[in-house]
């Protein structure tokens, strides 16, 4: 459920009228809605009462920043009790920004550099999320060097199929994240025996947007078991993070598990664990918590196809369709009743720019606003400026009020920080 809803033929985010937030703000504009975001945080916790239950422990939700980074949505999640999952020292920085106390501050990826260990360190988070041993091996000295011990957990990587798109999986053991399986109690114990570092437990996260809980429970069966043997081994094991992943609706018909059907499965998958959980949520909280409100320029008609709805949104706003070929309803702020067949295309010169092909969509005209739905988790966040056209705005919905939360930043002010440099000026 969200709260972008029709009143008397009009689509608001809760009570205010887009067409005001376009008037106001331009378009194209991200809009988001407090309400969903809290609600989202709300229903995620409520899931997780069983895992609470049966662990005696409250377990930290740690929103995945990267899924929407903005300062003011951080902010709404941190009053609302989220900590953060972080994948960079700037959105580290952020986090801490907007609030978020730095004993629920997760620093999970790949190739976090030198630097970004060090500011981990001196911001003193919550853990670590290690995904080699190299980087396990750089992060101990650098912590003993100070004096410092890190909390840290070993991210595993449990070989299985997620079954989503596969750019979007990272639990098969092609895949580059974590530790392969088979080698994970060598490497606990190798890094378990360095001064700096306090190696707590495991952590996992096997892909985005996952519809079935199958995969998910398998890998975390196997977490299950690699945890008895770390014991076994003779290793504390008091913490596991279990990652984020769950999946939203984009299309009718596409059905993902309630985070009470998926905090039922982490109970039962969990039983006996006697560690404290970390869960790393991004889309299942932001995903329907945001729009893309867009202007039609022009319909263009007399090809051989659909008509072309050419909207001012384009794939350096949002994405994830040219690169997933991912689907996002399109829906008119003020539909007439009427519906068109369509190609949804934004004005960037590549034919991927394209939001839906050949869609029924409502019947829309040049000036018309529309929205592309469920654009709160990665849309803003993995914006260009391709084709030198900015950075979209984002702005915040919170009952009768709302914020610009992030200015549009035009082509001009990216050019700001460019120069032609003096052996290219003519004398
Ligand atoms: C390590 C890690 N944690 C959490 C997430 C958040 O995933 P999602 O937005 O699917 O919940 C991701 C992205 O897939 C991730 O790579
Ligand atoms: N960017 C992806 C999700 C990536 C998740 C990051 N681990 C998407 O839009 O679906």
């Amino acid at each position: 459920m969200d709260h972008f809803t029709y009143k008397n033929g009009e689509l608001y985010a809760e009570d205010v009228p887009l067409s005001r937030i376009a008037d106001e703000v331009g378009t194209p504009v991200y809009v988001y809605s407090r309400a969903t975001l809290e609600r989202h945080a709300r229903v995620f916790r409520e899931g997780l009462a069983p895992v609470a239950q049966a662990t005696r422990r409250e377990p930290l939700v740690a929103f995945a920043v990267k899924s929407n980074p903005n300062l003011a949505v951080l902010r709404v999640l941190s009053r609302a009790g989220c900590g953060a999952d972080v994948v960079s020292g700037g959105e580290l920085v952020r986090a801490m920004t907007a609030g978020v106390p730095a004993d629920k501050i997760v620093f999970s990826g790949v190739g976090k550099t030198r630097a970004e260990l060090q500011l981990g360190l001196d911001r003193q988070i919550g853990q670590f999320n290690i995904e080699s041993s190299e980087e396990g091996r750089e992060l101990a000295e650098l912590a003993a060097s100070q004096g410092r011990v890190a909390q840290a957990t070993l991210r595993i990587n449990p070989d299985v199929d997620a079954k989503t798109h596969e750019k979007i999986s990272t639990g098969r053991a092609e895949n580059k994240f974590g530790i392969p399986l088979v080698r994970a109690r060598e490497v606990f114990g190798e890094l378990a025996a360095l001064e700096g570092l306090n190696l707590r437990g495991v952590a996992v996260h096997i892909g985005s947007q996952l519809l079935d809980l199958e995969p998910l429970e398998t890998a975390f069966a196997k977490v299950g078991q690699l945890v008895a043997d770390l014991r076994a081994d003779g290793h504390t094991i008091t913490h596991v993070d279990l990652g984020g992943g769950l999946g939203v609706t984009y299309k009718d018909g596409e059905v993902p598990p309630t985070p009470a059907e998926y905090g039922a499965m982490v109970a039962r998958a969990t039983v006996g664990w006697d560690v404290h959980l970390t869960f790393e949520p991004g889309r299942v909280i932001a995903g329907n918590a945001g729009v893309l409100l867009t202007r039609v320029v022009r319909v263009k008609r007399g090809g051989n196809g659909p008509p072309f709805v050419i909207v001012d949104a384009a794939m350096n706003d949002l994405a994830r369709p040219a690169m997933y070929g991912a689907w996002h309803d399109f829906d008119a702020v003020m539909p007439t009743g009427e519906r068109m067949v369509a190609n949804i295309v934004g004005p960037i010169c590549e034919t991927g720019d394209t939001f839906a092909t050949d869609r029924e969509v409502d019947a829309l005209q040049s000036g018309e606003l529309a929205v592309f739905r469920t654009a709160g988790a990665y849309g803003a966040t993995m914006a260009s400026s391709y084709n030198s056209r900015g950075f979209v705005p984002e702005v915040l919905v919170d009952g009768e009020q709302f914020a610009v939360v992030a200015d549009r930043i035009p082509a001009d002010a990216i050019m700001d920080a460019e120069r032609v440099p003096d052996f290219l000026l003519d004398d």
